[in-house]
C-alpha cells in the first residue's frame, strides 16, 4: 500500500496571514485543495492521511467534500512542531500498515507538485527505500560571514530539498522513534530525521516548479505559475 501523508497542520507565520496558508484561496480554491487533488490524480496512491489544525478540521473535510478527494482515509491533529505532526500521522499508521508498505510525506503547501512526480517518487522508493526530489542549485553558492564573501561551494554536490519526501515503513517509522529517544522533537525535514538510522537516501532530480509557498512573495509567484498552466 502507498499512503500520502499531507501536512496541513502549520500556522505559516512567516505568511503573515490570519487565516493558515494552507487555507488560503487563489483563484477561488484554497492551497490545500491543489495539494490534494495532485495526490489524488496520481495513479500509484492509494490513501491520504492529512494532518490538520483541530480549529480547521471541519473546515478541511468541506474541501476533502468539494474536491471528491475519494482517496482520503484519516484526519489526524498537528503537533506543535512539524516532526510531530508527521509523527502523530504515522503513529496512526502503524496500526495497519505494513513494514514494506511506502509513506509519502508531503507540505501540503508546495501545491504545485504534479501526479507524475508523486508516482515517480513512489517507483524509485520500491528500489532505494528512501528517496526524496530535490532540486539541484543553478546558483553560483557561497558561504559569507559578516557581510562578506568567505568561500565558493561546489555548486555540483549543493541541491534544494523538496517534498514529497518518500520511504518504506519501518524506516519512517523507526527514524522517528530513534530522534524522538535522541531528544529530538523539531527537525523540519524527514530525511534529516531519518539520515541517522538510515543512510542511503536517493535523490530524485526535480526541475518542475515545486515551491514551499512560505511568505507573501510566493503567493504571487503561485499566481503567476496558474496563468501559465
Ligand atoms: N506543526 C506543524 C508545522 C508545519 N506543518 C506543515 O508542514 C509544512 C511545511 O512547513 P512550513 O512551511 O514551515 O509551515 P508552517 O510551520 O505553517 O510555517 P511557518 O514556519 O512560517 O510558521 C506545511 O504544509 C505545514 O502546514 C504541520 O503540519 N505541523
Ligand atoms: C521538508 C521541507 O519542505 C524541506 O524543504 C521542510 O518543510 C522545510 O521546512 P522549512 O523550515 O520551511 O525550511
Amino acid at each position: 500500500m502507498n499512503i500520502a501523508v499531507i501536512l496541513a497542520g502549520g500556522t505559516g507565520s512567516r505568511m503573515q496571514s490570519k487565516t493558515p496558508k494552507q487555507f488560503i484561496k487563489i483563484n477561488g480554491k484554497p492551497i490545500i485543495s491543489y495539494t490534494l487533488m495532485a495526490f489524488e490524480q496520481a495513479e500509484l496512491i492509494d490513501e491520504i492521511v492529512i494532518v490538520c489544525l483541530d480549529d480547521y478540521k471541519e473546515h478541511i473535510k468541506t474541501i476533502i467534500s468539494d474536491f471528491k478527494i475519494s482517496k482520503f482515509n484519516s484526519l489526524i491533529s498537528n503537533g506543535n512542531t512539524r516532526q510531530q505532526s508527521v509523527f502523530n500521522a504515522i503513529s496512526h499508521i502503524k496500526n495497519y500498515a505494513k513494514d514494506d508498505d511506502i509513506v509519502l510525506i508531503h507540505d501540503g503547501v508546495r501545491a504545485m507538485i504534479m501526479p507524475d512526480m508523486i508516482d515517480k517518487c513512489v517507483i524509485e522508493t520500491k528500489k532505494y527505500k528512501a528517496v526524496t526530489l530535490a532540486q539541484k542549485t543553478k546558483n553560483t553558492m557561497i558561504i559569507a560571514k559578516n557581510g562578506q564573501i568567505s568561500k565558493y561551494l561546489d555548486r555540483d554536490f549543493i541541491y534544494n530539498v523538496q517534498t514529497p519526501q518518500s520511504f518504506k515503513f519501518d524506516i519512517i517509522y523507526n527514524s522517528h522513534i530513534n530522534a524522538i529517544n535522541s531528544g529530538n522533537t523539531d527537525i523540519t525535514d524527514d530525511t534529516q530525521i531519518v539520515m541517522p538510522y538510515y543512510n542511503n537516501i536517493h535523490i530524485i532530480e526535480n526541475d518542475l516548479p515545486n515551491l514551499k509557498l512560505t511568505t507573501k512573495e510566493d503567493i504571487m509567484l503561485f499566481e503567476y505559475y496558474l496563468k501559465s498552466v
